[in-house]
């Protein structure tokens, strides 16, 4: 927001869409958004964005002039879309799971030559019960793969993805590295597997209408401008001049927006699923949080307690290998805050005995969860319950408390 050469405007000519790369570590998925922001580029639908420009890029962050830098920007003759390639794999699950990833399709990144591992698996399960509705597999490494070993690997994949209820996937084999390379074969397979996604992957239905909500992801300060905060906006609208409330973690400071940017573009407006910029007049950079959100004044309050359904994943799953007792002290992640709390067990879901006062890897339980810290919680939030850098459980809130 503080470069000094005016601003390009945004124009929302095509409809906008939150994807992703997900899959096993090494499975090649930061050499393939590379590849797509490359061929792309060539035919006028992105800016090449290098391999070791994903995920990094702080000084990109120090100048204030993007959203979140693991985040990437590109077109399709139909489509507008932000791309994000998670860093690693605990950031993946915990923005699956906490929704701040709010993606609308996937793409599982899978290596021909590695086959399914224990992260392709964890997920698709964790897609699946966090509601990313729509996967493309892009069959890496297509290059280096014996077609025989490839078809087998496609077979394996298609039932681990209706074991999870996805099916009529398409798979496209790709290779990100021959594309980035700038073989034609290969540029080929990567222009097959965008429209692959321009064809699965429907436009969403967006709560434009709702009060504003955006979950505060990253926060900087610009020199003689102010405060900037970036986030996907979940809910709603916002537009210059526009007054905004941060809820949750401290005090919440109430500001005026006073600038609103995509990928370094100016908007009039910010619509519920862009990842969006927002300038704010008179704030300090340390009056706003990750794990705080911004919402129109009065529409979200911030709890310390509320009742939850949760289940456990199981040991196959990455989760706990034995019980969990009332009590439990683990890390909860919310869109994207990160809190300590305690869980007290009040009753069975479906899977528990009735009356237990322990529960199993594997069971859906009913419980109480008191935060270390008030943030912003409402019916049907989800959220992930993380011990020691794994994910152990996933949530959906059922009422705050207080
Ligand atoms: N032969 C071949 N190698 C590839 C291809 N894509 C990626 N690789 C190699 O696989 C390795 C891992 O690639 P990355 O893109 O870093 O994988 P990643 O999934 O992003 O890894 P994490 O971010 O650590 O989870 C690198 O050595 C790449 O050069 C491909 O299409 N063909």
């Amino acid at each position: 927001m503080a470069t000094n050469t005016a601003k390009q405007a945004y124009v929302r000519a095509k409809p906008h869409l939150n994807i992703g790369t997900m899959g096993h570590v090494d499975h090649g998925k930061t050499t393939l958004t590379a590849a797509i922001t490359k061929v792309l580029s060539e035919r006028g639908g992105a800016k090449y964005v290098p391999f070791d420009r994903i995920d990094r890029a702080p000084e990109e962050a120090m100048r204030g002039i993007t959203i979140n830098i693991s985040h990437v920007e590109y077109e399709t003759a139909t489509r507008h879309y932000a791309h994000v390639d998670m860093p690693g794999h605990a950031d993946y699950v915990k923005n699956m799971i906490t929704g701040a990833a709010q993606l609308d399709g996937a793409i599982l990144v899978v290596s021909a030559l590695d086959g399914i591992m224990p992260q392709t698996r964890e997920h698709v399960l964790l897609a699946h019960r966090v509601g990313v509705e729509h996967v493309v597999v892009a069959l890496n490494k297509a290059d280096g793969a014996d077609p025989e070993l490839a078809d087998l690997v496609e077979l394996e994949l298609r039932d681990l993805l209706a074991e999870h209820g996805y099916h009529d996937v398409p798979i496209v084999r790709v290779s990100g590295l021959r594309a980035l390379e700038g073989d034609p074969e290969w540029e080929a397979s990567i222009v097959a597997l965008l429209e692959a996604v321009d064809d699965t992957v429907p436009v969403p239905v967006r709560y434009t209408d709702a009060p504003f909500l955006l979950p505060v992801e990253n926060v900087i300060s610009v020199t003689g401008r102010g405060t900037v905060v970036t986030g996907a906006i979940e809910r709603g609208t916002v537009e210059v001049g526009d007054t905004v409330q941060a809820v949750g973690i401290g005090d919440g400071v109430t500001a005026v927006v006073t600038g609103v940017e995509t990928f370094g573009k100016t908007m009039d407006r910010g619509e519920a699923g862009d990842n969006a910029a927002l300038l704010l007049r008179g704030v300090r950079r340390e009056q706003v949080r990750r794990g705080q959100v911004l919402a129109a004044p009065g529409s979200q309050t911030a709890h310390r307690r509320f009742t939850a359904r949760v289940y456990l994943l199981t040991a196959a799953e990455g989760g706990r290998h034995t019980a969990v007792v009332s009590g439990y002290r683990p890390q909860f992640f919310l869109r994207t805050a990160d809190v300590p709390g305690r869980m007290e067990l009040t009753g069975p879901g479906d899977g528990a005995e009735p009356g237990a006062v322990v529960a199993l890897p594997g069971d859906t339980v009913e419980v109480t969860v008191e935060l270390g810290r008030p943030v912003a919680i409402e019916a049907g939030l989800g959220f992930a319950i993380r011990e020691g850098g794994r994910t152990v459980g996933a949530g959906t809130v059922v009422a705050p408390l207080d």
